[in-house]
């Protein structure tokens, strides 16, 4: 299998809610790098002469476009605009399921937020494309993204999800079990390094197709050293 890489940033806030940003770039080495996340991200793309499109409600409602990458070839940059992003989201292909697990958990959010749905379709789509059968994902919440790719994923496929918040954990379960996915889903509860560790100590280094983080920034640098031992393609 091809080896993707990613450029580590948060995918934590849906644009709709808060800034966001998604770069979707190809490096000169021809990997591709993908990240969504907040203003962190823009800022960080903005170092980087990446392009990346974003959408902005909260501060001023306006759309606006980083488009800085004459390094790499002035690539083309997609500006979505608030209301534009609005039709997206109402005619995303949102399974009946991650639709019910959104509104039942939209109390419980807090600043813990779940990936948007069209984040969590282009989850599912990587998976999709890279023919995936074994992922991890970091940071689990109530497993909004784990289930759009458990959905995604072949019947004998896993997804070893990883969460540190039990009472989390418990919700994301019923909705596995709900959607009939509990048998791909291999929840592990506890801090994820720690788990990450114990699987390369299990012997499953390189093991997986795809790994997928959306936890605290600040751990993303040790999540993806222990991911690059783990996946060949990662988020
Ligand atoms: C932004 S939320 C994830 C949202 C999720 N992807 C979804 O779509 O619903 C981040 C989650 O990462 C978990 N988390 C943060 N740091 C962690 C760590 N070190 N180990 C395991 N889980 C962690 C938090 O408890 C939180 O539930």
């Amino acid at each position: 299998m091809a080896s993707h890489t990613v450029l580590p940033g948060r995918c934590a806030l849906p644009p709709y809610q808060n800034g966001g940003v998604t770069v979707i770039h190809r490096r000169r080495d021809s990997t591709v790098a993908i990240s969504t996340g907040g203003y962190g991200s823009i800022r960080s793309c903005k170092r980087r002469n990446l392009s990346c499109f974003s959408t902005d409600k909260i501060t001023n409602g306006t759309a606006f476009v980083i488009a800085n990458d004459e390094k790499y070839g002035n690539k083309q940059n997609i500006s979505l605009t608030p209301r534009l992003y609005d039709y997206i989201l109402s005619n995303v292909r949102e399974p009946e399921i991650l639709r019910q697990l959104r509104e039942e958990t939209a109390a419980m959010r807090g600043s813990q937020m779940q990936v948007s749905p069209d984040q969590a379709q282009l989850l599912a789509m990587i998976v999709q494309i890279l023919g995936a059968r074994r992922c991890i994902e970091v940071g689990v919440f109530t497993g909004y993204s784990s289930l759009a790719v458990a959905l995604a994923l072949p019947e004998s496929g896993c997804l070893v999800a990883c969460e540190r918040d039990a009472r989390s954990l418990e919700v994301a379960k019923k909705y596995y079990e709900q959607a009939g996915v509990s048998h791909k889903v291999i929840v592990k509860h506890g801090l994820a390094a720690d788990i990450l560790t114990s699987l390369i100590e299990n012997g499953e280094a390189c093991s997986y197709d795809f790994a997928f983080v959306d936890a605290e920034k600040r751990m993303n640098q040790e999540y993806f050293e222990l991911l690059l031992k783990l996946a060949s393609s990662m988020l």
